[in-house]
């Protein structure tokens, strides 16, 4: 299941023709990212986080460089569901009950296998939201919604899973809430994940190690590793340990990042 496959960035570089003038949006960027590894991506607006991860969806090409996912193309992973995705605005069909929005990717795959489909329940209560099976998006928090997400996300027992800016929309309560709940679920699965966010708190909260994007076109600027073992208490957030950790991420940023 989960967590055999890793993501290897190699030297990618990716230009993109904005009304006929290239525009260089990364320059040789290398990650390597082992297989049920953790990593947060955090860098300045426009520095290519969000590019990098469609690359890895196989949805965005590349000028120079290559991606892999367990040594695939990610063209092919993507089509065999074998990736989820979690974006900032949930994307739920609106007439369709949270447990048929999270079956959406089996749907859509076709020829789902019934393990897949009876794990359905477990995923709703995963996020917290027994009871709410029947419900429609319009009767859910913004909150609840991103939860369908991110149990939608993850019904194919996705050895990837790339997220960016899942809990953006947010208010911080919540979206620590969502840190908590993410760890857990993230546990359970253990799927290699990418997390593009705007949060250092978050980054350091949740991830093994933090990748700092910057400059224009983007590289890496640096790679913090997170020591601390799992599940890490909400105490964490006031560790001096913490601090110093994201008080390194943020020396990284410049000062560009809150
Ligand atoms: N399809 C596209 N065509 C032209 N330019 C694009 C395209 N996609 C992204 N860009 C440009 O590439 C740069 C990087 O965009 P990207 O969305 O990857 O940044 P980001 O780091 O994710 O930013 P943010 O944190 O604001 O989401 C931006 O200048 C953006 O305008």
């Amino acid at each position: 299941m989960a967590g055999g496959r890793g993501i290897v960035f190699e030297e990618i570089s990716k230009q993109f023709l904005v009304r006929g003038s290239p525009l260089a949006v990364l320059d040789k960027v290398s990650l390597d990212c082992p297989p049920g590894s953790f990593t947060a991506l955090i860098g300045p607006s426009g520095c290519g986080k969000s590019t990098l991860l469609k690359i890895a969806l196989g949805l965005e090409t590349v000028d120079a460089g290559s991606v892999r996912i367990g040594g695939e193309p990610p063209d092919a992973v993507r089509q065999r569901g074998e990736i989820g995705i979690a974006f900032q605005d949930p994307a739920l069909l609106p007439w369709r009950s949270v447990s048929a929005n999270v079956a959406l990717p089996l749907d859509v795959l076709g020829g789902s296998r019934p393990e897949q489909r009876a794990r359905i329940p477990h995923l709703v209560s995963l996020v917290g939201l027994s009871g709410f099976e029947t419900a429609l998006p319009g009767e859910l928090s913004g909150g609840m919604r991103q939860r369908v997400a991110i149990a939608r996300s993850l019904v194919t027992a996705p050895d990837v899973l790339l997220m960016d800016e899942p809990f953006g929309a947010l208010d911080l309560i919540l979206r620590r809430q969502m840190n908590v709940e993410l760890q857990r679920i993230w546990m359970e699965q253990s799927p290699t994940t990418i997390l593009v966010t705007h949060g250092i708190d978050e980054a350091v909260y949740l991830a093994d190690r933090v990748v700092v994007l910057g400059g224009r076109p983007g590289v890496v600027k640096g790679i913090v590793d997170i020591p601390f073992d799992r599940p890490r208490p909400t105490t964490i957030f006031r560790d001096p340990a913490f601090h110093r950790l994201t008080d390194e991420v943020g020396a990284l940023l410049g000062g560009d990042e809150g």
